[in-house]
């Protein structure tokens, strides 16, 4: 029998109306789980609507031909990553999922395109690109306020995070869970941290998402049209863990439910690469906030 982590929803139009109690609120859910859930993100339910159509159509396609949009070499960074890659950090067996990354587009000679590779984008499906590339603009600006009330909470200048996350290394995953045999175990996506900065999770339409609290799972529950936000360990790693990165996973549902998929995308809102995270609080050293990110894929084996 699994419990609800006790999550209240906040209004993310607070940040603006009254960022003092914006901070008191995210700080709190923050400091407590790890997680919030946020109402009144301002992502229009038909930007989710076009990605969710998008990938289902992508995912739909033969095996092989979504292989052509495999990258070599790049750690998943754009385009497929087929299903049985992605092992979390020190679990023995593969999740259940495959996936598509979206990077941010740079305009031609940025200085971080050698951190932060071209997109690409499935030609059989050709509405993807601008459904994907909306959804990433609204995560993005939704991830931005939510960093205002954080800053405001770790008494810093509401604007702190703005020049660190500036043209940031965010990627927004469009995740695809097929349906699972009935014999199935019961883990679809394994016990992990983020790597980035915060996590914006929306869309998933089946229930699945857990985060662990005192040696206990509890199911993380968002109400429609809600968004779920959780701390990375580069924030973690700069608040000298007062914002924890939780552990979460992704359950298999009932027999009932395990002929159906299961979609998801969460955004994984990153620093720019050259931005030298430089903790606030303990006594983890400098990194680059590229230098902390090829360490974590070679340990998640994307690289
Ligand atoms: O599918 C989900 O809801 C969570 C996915 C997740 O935690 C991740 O991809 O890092
Ligand atoms: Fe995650």
């Amino acid at each position: 029998m699994t419990r609800f982590a006790d999550i209240a929803p906040i209004p993310l139009t607070q940040v603006e109306e009254d960022l003092a109690a914006a901070a008191a609120a995210f700080g709190d859910s923050f400091r407590r789980t790890g997680f919030a859930v946020v109402s009144g993100h301002g992502v229009p339910d038909a930007v989710v609507a076009d990605a969710l159509a998008a990938m289902r159509a992508f995912f739909a396609l033969p095996e092989d031909v979504k292989r052509g949009a495999l990258v070599p070499g790049q750690g998943g960074a754009r385009g497929f990553t087929p299903f049985g890659v992605e092992t979390a950090k020190d679990a023995t067996h593969h999740d259940l999922k495959e996936f598509w990354h979206v990077g941010r587009e740079l305009p031609p000679g940025h200085p971080f395109e050698a951190f932060m590779p071209p997109n690409i984008w499935p030609a059989m499906v050709p509405e993807f690109r601008g459904a994907a590339l909306a959804l990433f603009d609204a995560l993005d600006a939704a991830g931005r306020r939510i960093l205002r009330a954080v800053a405001v909470h770790l008494g810093l200048a509401p604007d702190a995070f703005d020049d660190p996350c500036r043209d940031g290394n965010s990627v927004l995953r469009l995740l695809h869970y097929p349906p699972v045999s009935e014999d199935a175990g019961p883990i679809r996506a394994g016990a992990h941290e983020d790597i980035n900065v915060i996590t914006l999770l929306l869309g998933a339409d089946e229930a699945g998402l857990q985060l662990l609290s005192n040696g206990e799972w509890l199911d993380v529950e968002a109400p429609p049209g809600t968004l779920v936000c959780n701390i990375g360990d580069m924030l973690q790693r700069f608040t000298g863990g007062l914002l924890p990165s939780t552990t979460h996973r992704v359950v298999n549902p009932a027999p009932a439910r395990r002929h159906l998929p299961r979609y998801s995308t969460p955004f994984f809102l990153h620093y720019r690469p050259d931005y030298l995270i430089q903790p606030m609080h303990g006594d983890a050293a400098p990194i680059t906030a590229n230098d902390y990110l090829m360490q974590r894929l070679r340990e998640i084996k994307l690289l």
